[in-house]
């Protein structure tokens, strides 16, 4: 079987800032937005990734061959290019333009032979089953979705050697680069931005992130809030007194999606409606529940937490709030 498709070129995708270069993490993404908003402040995950594999190291994933064969093989038809190693190297002037480091892998600048740039992400393989699950989740989500907000996907690299990820090249960076640096963009840019990404409407309904502490930021907005003292963070920020309402009302949203209980976070439809001003965004429960466990320390929430829902009045709002894979893309609107 030939595990080469025949080279077809992807056409140069949208320009701007797409949501999805930091694509393992994007609900966090659209809750992190919604809270630099209000108060313009990121938290960064620094993570170590080994050197990209050297052609004499050859790694075995989980997944055996044949399984990830046949999900290579039904995606083919879709979407994605897939490109061998060599084409990746040369592509990459072998690897001599280093992008970014993320949590998966260095990201690494190139070019097609016909000049559209390129972002290629080699996965470290060493990463227990991350990198793995990253691949397929990008490959089977963002390789098959068109979307003006998020990043285009051109192809991948999957072979006994390396995998890797071909993105569209953003001339800006990450979406999180540039929130973090908020002097740099405007208030109105920055509610568009937030409207944008929960437009894109993907997010990580099985899985918690736990790397918060008790003195996370979006803690401390929920402590504000709880105390009826929202308006004093905004005003810390240097949100000005026009825009406060709006920002308060985007923190609240924020609360909204980071509820403990993914059936108690709004649908990204209802999201987008509340970050628009057309529907009205009640007061959201408490959330970070296991933040405040025993002790200070944290758990992550229970099976029985995920089916409790007796006695909270969440479902305010008409559309059920789906419950999707932890990679699944729903698209909360056309535009
Ligand atoms: N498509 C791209 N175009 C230009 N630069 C990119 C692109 N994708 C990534 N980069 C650069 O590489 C860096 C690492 O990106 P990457 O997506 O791996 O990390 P991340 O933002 O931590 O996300 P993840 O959670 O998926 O690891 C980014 O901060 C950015 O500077």
């Amino acid at each position: 079987m030939s595990t080469t498709q025949p080279f077809s070129p992807p056409l140069p995708g949208n320009s701007g800032i797409a949501a999805a270069g930091m694509i393992g993490s994007l609900v966090a993404i659209v809750v992190i937005v919604l809270i630099s908003v209000a108060c313009a402040r990121i938290a960064r995950r620094g993570t170590v990734v080994a050197p990209p594999p050297t052609l004499n190291m050859v790694q075995v994933w989980q997944i055996d061959v044949p399984t990830m064969e046949r999900f290579l093989q039904d995606l083919a038809k879709e979407r994605p290019v897939r490109f061998t190693a060599q084409q990746l190297c040369s592509f990459t002037t072998n690897y001599s333009t280093r992008l970014g480091l993320g949590g998966f892998g260095i990201v690494y600048k190139g070019q097609f032979p016909y000049g559209v740039k390129m972002a290629v992400k080699v996965l470290n393989r060493s990463l227990d089953k991350g990198a793995e699950e990253q691949f397929m989740a990008e490959v089977s989500t963002i390789g098959r979705t068109y979307h003006i907000n998020l990043v285009r996907l051109y192809g991948f690299c999957y072979d006994h050697i390396m995998s890797a990820l071909v993105y569209e090249y953003m001339e800006n960076g990450s979406l999180d680069k540039r929130l973090s640096d908020t002097q740099a963009i405007e208030w109105v840019k920055l509610h568009e931005i937030a409207i944008g990404t929960a437009k894109v409407g993907r997010r990580r309904n099985t899985k918690l992130e736990f790397d918060e502490s008790m003195d996370s930021f979006p803690k401390h907005v929920w402590d504000e809030f709880e105390k009826g003292e929202l308006g004093a963070i905004t005003l810390l920020c240097g949100i000005e007194e026009d825009n406060r309402e709006k920002a308060e009302r985007m923190a609240m949203v924020a609360l909204w999606c980071v509820q403990d209980l993914p059936q108690e976070r709004p649908p990204m439809s209802v999201v987008v409606k509340m970050l628009e001003g057309e529907v009205e965004v009640k007061p959201p429960p408490k959330p970070f529940h296991y933040l405040y466990s025993v002790g200070n320390v944290l758990s992550p929430p229970s099976t029985s937490d995920y089916t409790r829902t007796e006695g909270r009045d969440t479902h305010w709002y008409k559309d059920t709030t789906p419950i999707m894979a932890k990679y699944e893309i729903q698209m909360a609107s056309s535009s």
